[in-house]
């Protein structure tokens, strides 16, 4: 028996859109009923799960007439409309024959990097728990474009782990652990316990299952792993069928360990979630000011910005090479910033009002790369 698994109390489950599709595509019924199964059993046990779920795109490609996952974002936009409808329908039937009530929640990338919207997810996950029922996450396929989506559901559970602090996440695939390579290639074996990096090293990645369903694959599997345990969460991935085995705590599918530090929650968010919408140019010293000293990013330090960012959005800090140093929260929207840069906050102060007195980026808001 795992102890990391028979003593967690709140759960993450992610689940692929190979482990819920029948092979000639739509939702396979019995394939849902077996997971929810699992879940129920598991909230028998007393614990608190959170259901990250693939699969609107894969369950709405029939309804509209399409036989395989379109390219256009367009279409999966549609698809995953139509498909989004058809999958909670069917966990909250499925659940609700276990006497559970499910909660959808679709995130954006946006709505667990700024800070009211980060607060607001977190209150919602939060509040559906204590109400006892069983939220289940997608990606808001409807509304999310290429530049703020997660694209892939795995990082999108290790986030929704970090957010509600879980002791547990369980990716489910369509295969039964991390092999050395693909299960396909002759010299492959399981792996059973994933301890740091450098038991990664070892791992080669082969092709993805089942083309044309999913997105994920087993890279975005293993980097979601790495996210989880580098935040001290420890991660089981094991295939859907042995969903009820690995959260028992039998030692089916690999074992990520956790590593021993937690850095906060929200700055946790801002490194893994958020894609930058500007870049801004730091001089020597305040390369060492933000990276060694830990001090807010003020104007006196800026040498250039990049980007059509507004205040609140990610943005990187770039040191004299234009490599990324830190990523972080600006106070200023970009048009703003360039009569500003070089000078220092008591002269902006005494010039522009006591409202330029503020960081660039406080260091509340900031997290090193
Ligand atoms: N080293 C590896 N270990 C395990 N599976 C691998 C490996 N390399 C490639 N794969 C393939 O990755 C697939 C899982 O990815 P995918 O089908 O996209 O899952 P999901 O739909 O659950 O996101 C497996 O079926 C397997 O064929
Ligand atoms: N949000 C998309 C799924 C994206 C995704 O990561 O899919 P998968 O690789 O099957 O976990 C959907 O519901 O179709």
């Amino acid at each position: 028996m795992r102890d990391v698994v028979t003593g967690a109390r709140r759960v993450v489950v992610k689940v692929g859109s190979s482990s819920l599709t029948a092979r000639g595509g739509g939702l396979d019924a019995a394939l849902v009923d077996r997971l929810t199964a699992a879940l129920a059993d598991a909230r028998a046990r007393g614990g608190e799960v959170v259901l990250v779920s693939s699969g609107a795109i894969a369950a709405g490609l029939a309804p509209l007439g399409l036989t395989r996952r379109p390219r256009d974002l367009a279409s999966q936009q549609a698809a995953a409309s139509v498909g989004q409808g058809l999958l909670i329908g069917r966990y909250a039937d499925s659940f609700g024959r276990h006497g559970h009530t499910v909660g959808q929640v679709l995130l954006t990338v946006d709505d667990v990097t700024r800070r009211a919207h980060y607060r607001n997810a977190y209150r919602t996950l939060r509040k559906l728990l204590d109400l006892g029922a069983v939220p289940i996450v997608n990606e808001n396929d409807t509304v999310a474009t290429d530049e703020i989506r997660f694209g892939d559901n795995d990082r999108l559970a290790a986030l929704v782990a970090a957010l509600i602090q879980a002791d547990l996440l369980v990716l489910l695939s369509d295969v039964d652990a991390l092999w050395t390579g693909d299960p396909a290639w002759p010299d492959s074996r399981r792996i059973a316990d994933i301890r740091d990096d450098s038991d990664l090293a070892q791992v080669r990645i082969g092709g993805t299952g089942r083309a044309g369903v999913g997105t994920g694959g087993m890279v975005t599997k293993v980097e979601a792993a790495r996210i989880a345990t580098g935040f001290g969460i420890p991660v089981v991935l094991t295939a859907a069928p042995l969903a009820a085995a690995a959260l028992a705590g039998e030692p089916v599918g690999t074992l990520f360990h956790p590593a021993e530090r937690r850095p906060a929650a929200r700055l946790f968010w801002l490194a893994h979630a958020t894609a930058p919408r500007g870049r801004l140019h730091l001089d020597a010293g305040a390369v060492q000011a933000v990276v060694r000293r830990r001090k807010s990013l003020l104007p006196a330090g800026i040498t250039a910005v990049d980007g059509a960012f507004t205040a609140g959005d990610p943005v990187d800090l770039v040191d004299t090479a234009g490599a990324p140093v830190a990523r972080g929260l600006v106070n200023y929207d970009a048009h703003e910033l360039p009569g500003l840069l070089g000078r220092s906050t008591p002269e902006l102060a005494a010039t522009l009002g006591p409202a330029y007195e503020r960081e660039v980026v406080h260091r509340d808001d900031l997290v090193l790369l």
